[in-house]
């Protein structure tokens, strides 16, 4: 069983979290001298980058309190064509009870949920049916996702309709070709655009920083995101040949640090893509803890987006729980 002390490590509070009311991200002005004078010193960041999964070594008895908290952050997420309604609400079921019961019993710990279910569009009806009463949203990819290339109007509507069918959080994806091609101010605008159609749902804003060529542009596109009232940033769909890393990770996280010391207002991180380790969440957790504090290592300022890591971090609590490890096959996620 984990000791008040162990599931307090994590950020000094009991791990089943209370509700903290974060009031939104409004935006502001696009500021392009701060957008300008954002710049990215790669060699030192891949040298801090590098540097900390070795040094950030969790201590074996505080691993288990680490395991639940990054459980309770993870978005799970199926994005197949394949996809139906059936593997939906095996996905949902496992959001639910994410950690089997007897571990959980032996551990101490009271019922625990992701923090989301992450679908397609046509799938968010199959979601809210398996997750009715639970309290878990359901985050929708939206504009075109992943290449975000439709026309503009669909990409709103899009957003629009994936409200209105009860998605209380939005996935979009930025034109990489703003970026690329240093349209500043027409990613400020589209950004605001997605923000106005998801109304009262929060809006994520994929970045897809493997297509954007430098850490300097990942930096820069992450602040205009924020400027334009995004609630998160997220680094990849999942679908791009380079996803979530940790120096992207450092640049998007530093730009939120700044954006809150500025404005006063708390931008969310969800690093998606390729994570399917636990000792990968745990470095990303210890690198949210480092840079923001324990304010981001709740659901409502960070997320996993991840369709096989919940199946490591059980494998891995079962493992703390009996000292065996089980198949990996006896973990699926749907
Ligand atoms: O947003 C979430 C990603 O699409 C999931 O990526 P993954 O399948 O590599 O975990």
């Amino acid at each position: 069983m984990l000791s008040q002390t162990e599931t307090q490590q994590v950020d000094g509070t009991r791990h089943q979290l209370p509700q903290v009311t974060e009031p939104r991200n409004p935006g502001m002005a696009l500021d392009m001298d701060w957008v300008r004078g954002l710049q990215a010193n790669t060699s030192a960041i891949e040298r801090r980058a590098t540097s900390l999964p070795a040094r950030r070594s969790v201590k074996k008895q505080h691993q288990a309190a680490w395991l639940l908290r990054a459980v309770s952050c993870i978005d799970l997420t199926t994005l197949s064509g394949d996809d139906t309604d059936d593997r939906v609400a095996r996905l949902c079921a496992k959001a639910r009870q994410p950690v089997a019961q007897p571990l959980l019993d032996a551990l101490g710990m009271g019922p625990i949920t992701t923090g989301a279910v992450c679908v397609y569009h046509d799938m968010i009806p199959a979601a809210l049916r398996a997750l009715e009463g639970s309290g878990i949203p359901v985050a929708a990819v939206s504009t075109g996702f992943p290449a975000g290339l439709s026309p503009f109007h669909l990409r709103l509507a899009e957003i629009e309709e994936s409200v209105k069918a009860g998605a209380g959080e939005i996935d979009i994806v930025i034109s990489r070709r703003h970026v690329l091609s240093g349209h500043w101010q027409a990613l400020y605008d589209e950004m605001c655009a997605f923000r106005r159609a998801c109304g009262e749902a929060h809006v994520k804003a994929i970045l897809a920083t493997g297509e954007l060529g430098s850490l300097r542009n990942v930096a820069r596109a992450s602040m205009i995101c924020m400027m334009a009232g995004a609630d998160f940033i997220k680094t990849s769909t999942g679908k791009e040949s380079v996803n979530a890393t940790l120096p992207v990770t450092l640049v998007m996280v530093r730009a939120i640090r700044d954006y809150h010391e500025r404005s006063g207002f708390r931008v969310g991180y969800k690093p998606a893509g390729g994570i399917s380790k636990a000792k990968d969440a745990i470095t990303y957790l210890a690198m949210m803890k480092e840079e923001l504090g324990d304010r981001w290592l709740r659901p409502d300022l960070f997320r996993f987006g991840a369709s096989s890591l919940l199946g490591d971090i059980e494998r891995q609590l079962e493992h703390h729980v009996t000292g065996n490890y089980s198949a990996s096959y006896r973990h699926p996620t749907s």
